[in-house]
């Protein structure tokens, strides 16, 4: 056999590979215990239907169009299917159900033995132990003192668009989000600016800036602390700050790699998703004038009575029922994360949807753009900003039946550990926004339109996170 093999060709010997490949995935197509699973035909047979589909870069869209088309459940690659089922979503992400980040999730590590990003990892015992020691960080006690970080940036961000405004140019709205951002996040976890907004400009080079600038910072607060200053020390609130003296009291508890892993998370995860969210809620604010002039009359009549300090506080934006509604459909309309958060179907605990029971060791995930378009939870105009819904389902006591489909933050085990700190960010620069200035949409604005010719939402390109592009607008001085 040997010798057969090693006298073809190359030609020969690559059809030869390229003949088994084939029969081989036709072959566990044909036997697949799922295959009345619907789906596009070729990704019956390989992974790489799907990865030309993400390519694509709107993947969020086809994957409600197709699920439109077929139902609760489809194929995205072999063993691997977009769910959209309110129950499912319990058993995917619940707490101790066992289904397990999937291997897609790789693409995420951090590379080196023994350590993992908390948002990559997926050792269920390893996340548990590592999200507990930052947990307290992120808590709403601990989000008091991160408010002057939040309060700096949007003074830069004023006087950014009061130049703008003053110089009365169009610019682009998701930069600015984007440097605000970034800002804000190194001012939490550093107590340092990236320099963005000092500077109307962000930086090249992606993520390997990002690790530099970590690691420089983590190596100036460490000789910070070394240092005669003590009682400055003890009162810098930053995150880096707090995971030190956690450090220096127990070396084994944080070690260096998990200060560079949890400083880096941040930033990554904190800084892209929350611009995502801050641009939706812009924007739609400008699309639905009605809504606009809602939550504008609502903060300024707060600002009247006193109700609101300047700049506010968190609390006192947290008292704006309209306001926190429209955080929240912005963040329903356009989800930060455009594919499905792919979990491992566990042996313990299978999973039936729409009658198709589906086995241990496939992957299974729901997309948040794909629940949130789902009319039987949201209703028949769940395709439109409607902030009031929110408010409606708090009268009505359905609040803790939709939030189980609610996925702008994940679910369970794994929801964001950020979640407070971007609804601290969110809560105070827009009503902060909206008392200092009227924002406008420009005709050059690049929007997606639907078949129907129906505007949908900004353009947008994905990979993972749904990025708004050509936000064009103008800002005025009220
Ligand atoms: C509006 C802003 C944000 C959105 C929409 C968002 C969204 C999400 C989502 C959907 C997940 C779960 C992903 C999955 O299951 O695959 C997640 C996880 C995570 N997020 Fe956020 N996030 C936001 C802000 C932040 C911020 C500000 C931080 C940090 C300060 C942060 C840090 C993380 C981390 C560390 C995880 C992994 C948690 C774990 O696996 O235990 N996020 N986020």
């Amino acid at each position: 056999m040997l010798q057969l093999v090693t006298a073809l060709s190359v030609t020969q010997l690559l059809l030869l590979i390229t003949g088994i490949y084939i029969f081989y995935v036709t072959i566990s197509a044909i036997l697949d215990p799922l295959r009345s699973v619907p789906g596009p035909f070729l990704a019956r047979f390989t992974r790489l239907w799907y990865l030309f589909a993400i390519y694509k870069g709107n993947f969020e869209l086809r994957d409600i169009e197709i699920h439109r088309l077929y139902g609760a459940i489809w194929r995205v690659a072999p063993g691997e299917y977009s769910i959209d089922d309110i129950g499912a979503a319990k058993t995917i992400y619940g707490h101790g159900k066992g289904y397990v980040k999937a291997p897609w999730y790789w693409a995420f590590m951090t590379p080196g033995p023994g350590t993992a990003s908390l948002f990559a990892d997926q050792d269920p015992h390893r996340h548990a132990i590592n999200r507990r020691k930052i947990s307290s960080l992120y808590s709403m006690t601990s989000l008091v003192g991160y408010e002057p970080a939040v309060n700096n940036c949007i003074e830069l961000l004023t006087s950014r668009f009061c130049e703008i405004a003053d110089a009365g140019k169009l610019f682009d709205f998701q930069h600015y989000l984007q440097c605000y951002a970034f800002d804000v996040i190194g001012e939490i976890t550093f107590g340092k600016r990236f320099g963005f907004l000092d500077l109307g400009e962000d930086k090249e080079g992606g993520f390997g800036y990002i690790a530099n600038w970590t690691l420089q910072q983590i190596t100036a607060k460490k000789q910070e602390a070394k240092g005669p200053n003590v009682s400055e020390k003890e009162t810098t609130p930053d995150f880096i700050a707090r995971l030190l003296r956690v450090q220096e009291e127990d070396p084994e508890k944080i070690t260096n790699s998990d200060l560079f892993m949890m400083c880096t998370m941040n930033i990554v995860a904190g800084s892209d998703t929350t611009a995502i969210s801050l641009s939706s809620l812009f924007y739609h604010l400008m699309r639905y004038p009605q809504a606009y002039k809602k939550l504008q009359d609502e903060i300024d009549t707060a600002a009247r009575k006193g109700r609101i300090s300047n700049p506010i506080t968190f609390k006192e934006a947290q008292d704006l029922p309209y306001l926190q509604a429209v955080i929240k459909e912005a963040l329903r309309k356009h989800p930060a994360v455009g594919l499905p958060m792919q979990r491992v179907v566990p042996n313990a605990s299978p999973i039936t949807v729409a009658g198709h029971t589906i086995p241990p060791g496939s992957s299974v995930g729901i997309n948040a753009w794909v629940a949130h378009q789902n009319t039987s939870v949201f209703g028949p105009d769940a395709s439109e900003f409607r902030p009031e819904r929110w408010l409606e389902y708090e009268e009505q006591g359905r609040n803790g039946e939709i939030e189980k489909y609610f996925l702008s933050f994940g679910m369970g085990s794994r929801t964001c550990i950020g979640k407070n700190v971007s609804l601290l960010e969110m809560s105070k620069v827009v009503p902060q926004m909206l008392r200092t200035f009227e924002f406008v949409i420009d005709e050059s604005a690049e929007e997606r339109v639907d078949g129907t010719g129906k505007v949908v939402g900004l353009e947008s390109y994905s990979r993972w996170f749904v990025k708004q592009k050509g936000f064009m607008g103008r800002v005025r001085r009220r």
